[in-house]
């Protein structure tokens, strides 16, 4: 693994390479607290803007591929990281506002008329498809943040294609490396990964919103896409993060190479050999038919068999070549070549052909292959749209959509472009605010918002209980980053390496805003949560930011209610708590034992709630109201005891557990194997859980002091 950077920390890295991509591309802006890339003009007949986004280190994706005829705006996340939802939200909001200029800039007269466009014809909003690719945070941050846009955007409709075309680990894959290695992963329930195929739905999608094509059009090309896609990868190495620590267990072998090989490391279904570049290709190629038969497992695939597959795309196969970032091009052009003899062995002859690195994983050497079956697309299309397709939609060919021109930087294969917009300045970056009351690019000038209930005068709160919570607050930061690199080690075993870091991100903002003032200990805890929650969802990307901002948010919201109900009791922190893990079911279906942080933060509720009720009346475990009885501390320090013990048992029990959820879900445990294939590793504690394990004893030793 080639672990020398020119830059070597993530400090920072993300935001100086946005600005670079916007440098590219005169046409485009960067928003910086938002970290989303858009174009501010849109042709005047547009009814859709088409976005995308996800982890950074996927570069030149999807910055490199927004502006006219492709994206309209993508929104990056830290590094193998999904971006939070509030920045999806802001994203979705620039994306839809056919003039969003900077304030600071004033839009070019002659670049928002255009002839052909009668007067007052420009929308005032335009509807959003969002392309996201099939990993557990992005999921759940653009789910989120289309929720929070449908109810706060009533102009603007909203749909979403999720992209999930490896097949590496589908089910016939598996059988079939498992007759070779005696490898096998199960991720029922996450299904397929989304690779770099991704980029030619952003392709597709973006050339035919340009054409002005309705949402409901462009939903139905999206999902008829999705579903004849087929990508395979492979590794010759793993790439390196900046900055972080070399994998000790999963490197490699001289010689070696992983097929599957996920965009963040993930594990692949087999190692093997290199050996010969064609026989490796030739494999490729078996497992990319044989997913003909996805169906159940993918989700999205409708059943056609390896056959019928094969025949198809006889009849019209686009096929995608990916560097992965580290591959030469001299060796990549003799992969193309390569990959066309295999072709012709099945009389393919692809109609479209692309080869770049369109969507990398930081240095990784490796790429991979992807075909699209054209009448399979075109079959789908039609009946996604039923009877509601005009004769003129009815003749849209995905061909015509791939050749139309697009100035989005790093879109190779584009035949034309369009001349740049001439707007001096344009391509620059700006930062107004995120539509939140906290700025995402600096924790510095956060702002919590303080609800007008919540303006109390902290006066009122007894002495030494604000500092109490304080310490106990900033316990549970300070622990999180003492064992960040712990996490990030756990996490880079079994997931993608970011969750120390994304953890770290988390604490370091919290007790920023602790420093500066934007975070006070307010008399009513609920205005506290909301603020901790707040902070969460701005700084936290990934599965883990989206699950905590969801569970800390319906716990402040659960602690309001209880305080409105029952004002003059106390807090019932235990029924506050179980309501916070109910709302999070509602978003995963983690229970205890799939290795998650559920494992960690279940026992945890459970325990809270259980000691409420057997305490019968003995309720008085609140941080409010607590002046006079200093055995109300007593009362709560012993509970949160109990209960944090009970999630550190529920955290170690994830030590060598099989995922169900999540990226570790594509990682066999070396306890439920016996192989030594790609997949089967000895498992770590599960990082979620064991930073949750962190926060609350971190949290009870500082409540403690
Ligand atoms: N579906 C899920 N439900 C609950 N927790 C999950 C789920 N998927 C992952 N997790 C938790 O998230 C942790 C990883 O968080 P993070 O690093 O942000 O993930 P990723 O980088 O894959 O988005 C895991 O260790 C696990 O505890
Ligand atoms: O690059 C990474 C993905 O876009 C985000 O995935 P994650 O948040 O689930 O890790």
């Amino acid at each position: 693994m080639n672990t020398k950077h020119l830059y070597n920390s993530a400090e920072g890295l993300v935001l100086k390479s946005l600005r670079g991509a916007v440098a590219l591309n005169p046409n485009v802006i960067l928003h910086e607290p938002s970290k989303t890339v858009y174009t501010p003009i849109h042709s005047p007949h547009k009814q859709v803007a088409v976005i995308s986004g996800g982890g950074s280190g996927h570069e030149p994706a999807h910055a490199g591929y927004t502006g006219k005829g492709m994206l309209a705006a993508c929104i990056a996340g830290d590094i193998f990281a999904s971006p939070s939802a509030k920045q999806i939200l802001k994203g979705i909001g620039l994306a839809s506002s056919p003039n969003s200029f900077p304030q600071s800039q004033k839009p070019p007269a002659k670049d928002l008329s255009d002839s052909s466009a009668p007067e007052g014809s420009l929308k005032p909003q335009l509807d959003v498809l969002a392309i996201i690719n099939n990993y557990t945070g992005d999921i759940l941050n653009f789910g989120l943040a289309i929720e929070k846009a449908r109810g706060t955007m009533p102009g603007t409709r909203i749909e979403s294609v999720v992209v999930a075309d490896d097949v590496s680990l589908l089910p016939q894959n598996r059988q079939h490396a498992l007759q070779d290695s005696g490898s096998g992963t199960t991720n029922k329930l996450v299904g397929p990964r989304g690779l770099g195929a991704n980029i030619l739905v952003c392709k597709i999608l973006g050339a035919l919103a340009e054409r002005g094509a309705s949402l409901d059009v462009v939903k139905a090309m999206g999902d008829a896409v999705v579903g004849n896609l087929y990508s395979i990868g492979v590794g010759l190495e793993h790439c390196h993060v900046p900055g972080h620590l070399t994998e000790k267990n999963r490197a490699l072998g001289k010689g070696e190479c992983e097929v599957g090989l996920g965009l963040h490391n993930e594990p692949g279904v087999r190692r093997r050999e290199i050996g010969s570049p064609a026989e490796l290709i030739g494999e490729m190629f078996e497992m990319l038919f044989r997913s003909g038969a996805r169906g159940k497992e993918g989700g999205i695939m409708k059943g056609t068999d390896e056959m019928k597959l094969q025949a198809e795309c006889k009849e019209g196969t686009v096929l995608f070549i990916n560097n992965l970032g580290g591959m030469s091009q001299l060796e990549m052009g003799a992969v193309v070549d390569d990959v066309l003899q295999r072709l012709a062995l099945y009389s393919i002859r692809p109609k479209r052909l692309y080869c770049s690195s369109y969507m990398t994983s930081l240095n990784a050497p490796g790429f991979s292959i992807s075909i699209l079956n054209l009448p399979g697309t075109s079959n789908a299309f039609r009946s996604n749209l039923g009877g509601r397709i005009s004769s003129e939609e009815s003749e849209i060919t995905v061909e015509e959509l791939l050749d139309m021109p697009t100035d989005a930087y790093a879109w190779v294969g584009a035949r034309n472009s369009w001349p740049a917009h001439g707007t001096d300045g344009l391509g620059t970056s700006h930062s107004d605010h995120l539509g939140s009351t906290t700025n995402l690019s600096s924790t510095n000038d956060s702002s919590i918002p303080i609800r007008p209930t919540d303006v109390v005068d902290i006066e009122e709160s007894p002495a030494g209980r604000n500092d109490r919570i304080q310490n106990a607050i900033r316990g549970a930061c300070l622990r999180v980053i003492e064992i960040h690199e712990q996490l990030t080690e756990f996490d880079t075993v079994v997931g993608d390496g970011d969750c120390g870091d994304t953890f770290k991100a988390g604490a370091l903002a919290i007790m920023n805003a602790l420093d500066n003032g934007s975070l006070k200990i307010q008399k009513y805890m609920d205005s506290v949560i909301y603020g901790i929650a707040e902070i969460i969802e701005d700084v936290m990307g990934g599965t883990i930011g989206a699950l905590l901002a969801i569970f800390l948010q319906a716990l402040a919201v659960s602690v309001t209610q209880d305080r409105v109900e029952h004002p003059n009791s106390e807090v019932r922190w235990g029924y506050a708590l179980q309501y916070a893990k109910d709302t999070l079911s509602r978003y995963t279906p983690a229970e205890v034992g799939d290795r998650t942080i559920v494992d960690a933060l279940g026992p945890f509720c459970a325990t809270m709630a259980h000691t409420i009720v057997a305490g019968a009346n003995d309720s008085s475990a609140t941080v409010e109201d607590t002046n006079s009885k200093d055995n109300t501390w007593k009362s709560l320090i012993a509970m949160l005891v109990e209960a944090t013990k009970q999630a550190r048992i529920g955290a170690e029990k994830t030590r060598g557990m099989a995922a169900h959820l999540g990226r570790a879900a594509y990682v066999a445990s070396a306890s439920s194997s016996t192989s030594t294939s790609a997949g089967a590793v000895e498992l770590p504690p599960d990082p979620g859980a064991w930073g949750v394990c962190a926060i609350l004893e971190g949290f009870l030793d500082g409540l403690r002091t």
